[in-house]
């Protein structure tokens, strides 16, 4: 399965270091896919067997982009890995369906594995299902569905961040929906935590998936990588 954190604006350089220092150890035997996204300052060159990714990068190798990072700041770590579409880039920092299709093809361009999130906000969740599934489905606008280093991972807006999670029978339907627009695999996102990780990793069509704010202790996170690990589902 793949475990992934992605630390969002947290966590200096040096606490990073310490940080994935602390994970070694429930890794080293560990057969799951383990991704980490630290800030953007806090890439570096980590030796270790998880897999570092980016939280965001403009779709260039350099140039004038004041506050952005380009391809070369990725190479210079031997990074190739991103996540594309979160929704706090989408809703927070502005990013149009138009720009993040542009993004991911330049990043599917250079070969990197993506992980590109989807997912509604509360009030289309509280529409129809058809409405919601119009509205996920929107961003799968201009996204190669087929691409063989591409991860989904579907976060509802709402339960990001909030404690609130779906059920775990919608989690099954909406996974299972979106198993029909694509067959790569498909992580569970938004309010994930120790003790209700097992359960959401069980759930049909759920591949893996990706933690924030839980994810910011290294013990809680080891305990959902070992969690995954009992379940024997790779
Ligand atoms: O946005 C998320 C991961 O990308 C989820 O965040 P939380 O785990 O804090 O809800």
């Amino acid at each position: 399965m793949i475990i992934a954190a992605n630390l969002k604006t947290n966590l200096t350089r040096s606490a990073t270091h310490e940080y994935i220092k602390q994970l070694q150890t429930c890794v080293q035997n560990s057969s799951q896919e383990v991704l980490v996204f630290p800030a953007t300052s806090s890439l570096d060159g980590y030796d270790t067997k998880i897999t570092i990714g980016a939280q965001n990068a403009y779709p260039v190798e350099h140039g004038a982009f004041t506050g952005e990072i380009g391809l070369d700041h990725l190479n210079e770590f031997g990074i190739k890995t991103i996540l594309i579409g979160h929704s706090e880039r989408r809703h927070i920092l502005g990013e149009s369906q138009e720009f993040i299709a542009k993004k991911f093809d330049y990043f599917k361009e250079q070969g990197f594995k993506i992980v590109y999130c989807v997912g509604e906000p509360l009030a289309v969740r509280e529409s129809s299902k058809e409405e919601m599934l119009t509205y996920i489905y929107n961003q799968y606008e201009g996204i190669d569905t087929e691409y063989e280093n591409l991860v989904i991972a579907y976060e509802p807006v709402w339960a990001i961040g909030t404690g609130k999670v779906p059920t775990l029978e919608d989690i099954q339907d909406i996974h299972k929906e979106l198993k029909k627009k694509s067959s790569a695999p498909l992580l569970y996102g938004g309010s994930v935590k120790v003790n209700n990780v097992k359960d959401i990793l069980k759930v049909e069509n759920v591949d893996g998936v990706l933690v924030g704010s839980a994810a910011l202790y290294a013990d809680h996170f080891c305990s959902m990588i070992q969690a995954a690990e009992e379940l024997g589902k790779n």
